[in-house]
């Protein structure tokens, strides 16, 4: 027997939390505590209601985050770098774009329209890498998100949105990045076009990248099995759940998964009872509890329960251990 591959993470997210002050008394706590290893071949999809703070955690990985916002934690990629502690200098030079690289929400924001895709495909190129010849090399990068080479020869208007949508990946794959934080690419996209964004995206952690899918689309990762290989749902600010796509999904330990789920067409489309916390004003203890006090569902406190690859708050999945 032949022992397993130990995955070694890329990115090593411990203790992750966000403060946006917003007035003398309130803060917004958009995210808490968060930890979760990226690893090289491998998605994760980083779900929840919006608001919940996915946005923010990605916003804060790569520091874009405005000033005064309060963040503490570490974020350490391969090799002992800090993205939540190196200088700015570090960042820009020779993080950003080169290791760990953002596709954009929005192809239509991220894009000049007054200049063709070739223009911004070969500027972003000759930034991260000036030795290599330019153009073939933007050729290369089109070819690998299915465009065509002369498709980078149009202006983004002339672009559909899947097509605008693939060139913001090839430049994210400029740098060849290891880490690829991916936030909400197929929103407003058509079902077709979200399955195929996001079977780019597993193509590029097939060839080694470490991927963070954020999305709300929990049907697109349902109907696609093996589309990704790990999921953590993010509640006010919180992960309340993360494990093996098939077991969290299949199977999910925390209530606020399963109602998630369950909020789906094919779940039976059963809104998420209750209201989404505000995050200046949150409960003590445990979030969802506050939501759903008689569901039976939670404890109410705040452990996180482990069993094997999968964790869940306040709730344990089977087989766990406390
Ligand atoms: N600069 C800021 N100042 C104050 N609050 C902020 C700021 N940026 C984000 N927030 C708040 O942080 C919380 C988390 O926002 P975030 O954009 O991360 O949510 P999300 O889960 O990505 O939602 P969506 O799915 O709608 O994109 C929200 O309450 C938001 O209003
Ligand atoms: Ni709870």
């Amino acid at each position: 027997m032949t022992a397993p591959v130990l995955a070694v993470p890329v990115l090593t997210v411990s203790g992750l939390t966000v403060r946006f002050p917003t007035g003398r008394r309130s803060t917004v706590h958009a995210a808490t505590d968060v930890s979760f290893d990226l690893v090289p071949g491998r998605v994760l999809a980083l779900v929840g209601e919006s608001g919940c703070g996915k946005s923010v955690l990605a916003a804060a990985l790569l520091r874009l985050l405005p000033p005064g916002t309060e963040v503490s934690g570490t974020a350490v990629l391969a090799g002992g770098t800090d993205l939540l502690g190196a200088p700015g200098r570090v960042l820009r030079r020779s993080i950003r774009g080169r290791r760990v690289a953002l596709v954009p929400q929005s192809a239509a924001t991220a894009l000049t329209p007054v200049r063709t895709v070739r223009a911004q495909v070969e500027e972003t190129v000759a930034e991260l890498t000036p030795d290599v010849d330019r153009r073939a090399r933007a050729d290369e990068l089109a070819t690998r998100v299915g465009l065509a080479p002369a498709d980078l020869d149009r202006y983004p208007h002339e672009l559909s949105g899947g097509m605008a949508q693939r060139v913001v990946v090839a430049l994210a794959l400029a740098g060849d990045p290891d880490v690829v934080l991916a936030d909400e690419p197929t929103a407003g996209l058509d079902r077709p076009l979200v399955d195929r964004t996001l079977r780019l995206l597993r193509s590029v952690a097939d060839r080694g990248c470490a991927v963070l899918l954020i999305t709300h689309d929990l049907g697109a990762l349902q109907r696609t099995p093996g589309l990704v290989d790990d999921v953590a749902v993010m509640y006010a600010g919180r992960l309340v759940e993360t494990g093996p796509a098939d077991a969290v999904l299949g199977d999910p330990a925390h209530d606020y998964t399963r109602a998630l789920l369950g909020a789906l067409p094919a779940g039976g489309l059963v809104p998420i009872p209750g209201i989404a916390p505000t995050l200046t004003d949150l409960p003590p203890g445990c979030a969802w509890h506050a939501r759903r006090p008689h569901s039976g569902a939670c404890d109410g406190g705040e452990a996180v329960h482990v069993a094997g690859a999968r964790t869940s708050r306040c709730r344990p999945p089977a087989g766990a251990r406390c």
